[in-house]
């Protein structure tokens, strides 16, 4: 059973460098995300070469169309063999209903379905110049309630929202927080952060790292050291 809580976010523009990180790693140390720019690079190939390096992949490509694109989009994922897959919970309860509906059909081998509430680089500023007036908090919880009640099985917020969200949707809701910093490391565009172990305390359940990894002298010792300072507690 894998029980790592870092998911590794992939940024890389080289093949070769995430493969490489890829291989120096335990896949039981750590989970990875494939995201829009990998994505855009390498495609399905890359997917498959790190699922079957037995990875649990997380395809990190916020789906956000109408209901039948979105649902479709969903069991082209599934039949990559992510352990991971996720929608805008803006784009409404239809969508998020139709993709957990397309997902069915592979029954308990089905990925994990979970909704991005606020994107973590946004701040309180950032969601009033889209015209949303609530604060970052309160529409987190508002998008993760539209998630719950539409039936997937968690979201992405910031672990500065775990909390409020753990008491709101309940412990088995999952929680999948960018927007970790090990203290010292550079924020880069996220706004709402936390330290692994503040996340963790927070009761995140999957905490995304992408550059302070990714961007390291040496990633898996840096993948390493965090892993340490949560089993520290
Ligand atoms: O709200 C969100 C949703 C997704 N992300 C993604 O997570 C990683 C974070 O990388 P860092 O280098 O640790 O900042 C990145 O792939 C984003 O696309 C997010 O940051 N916030």
């Amino acid at each position: 059973m894998n029980d790592a809580k870092v998911v590794v976010a992939l940024d890389f523009d080289s093949e070769h460098k995430a493969l490489s990180f890829a291989d120096s790693v335990d896949p039981r140390s750590c989970r990875l995300k494939v995201g829009k720019e990998m994505f855009t690079y390498f495609g399905p190939a890359l997917v498959k070469q790190l699922v079957a390096r037995d990875f649990d992949v997380f395809l990190d490509l916020k789906f956000h169309d109408i209901p039948t694109t979105v649902g479709r989009a969903c069991i082209a994922a599934a039949e990559l063999g992510v352990w991971m897959v996720n929608v805008h919970a803006s784009g409404g309860s239809k969508m998020m209903r139709e993709s957990l509906e397309a997902l069915q059909q592979f029954g308990d081998d089905r990925p994990i379905l979970i909704a991005v509430t606020v994107l973590t680089s946004m701040s309180a500023e950032d969601l009033t110049e889209t015209g949303i007036r609530l604060s970052p908090a309160e529409q987190v919880s508002y998008l993760a309630g539209l998630a719950k009640h539409s039936g997937l099985d968690g979201v992405v917020c910031s672990a500065q929202e775990a909390r409020t969200l753990k008491q709101q949707c309940g412990t088995d809701f999952k929680l999948v927080t960018p927007g970790i910093r090990p203290k010292g490391a550079a924020q880069g565009d996220q706004q709402r952060v936390m330290t692994p172990q503040q996340a963790l305390q927070a009761g995140v359940d999957y905490m995304v790292i992408g550059r302070p990894i990714t961007q390291a002298e040496d990633p898996a010792m840096a993948l390493d050291q965090i892993n340490q300072s949560l089993q520290q507690g």
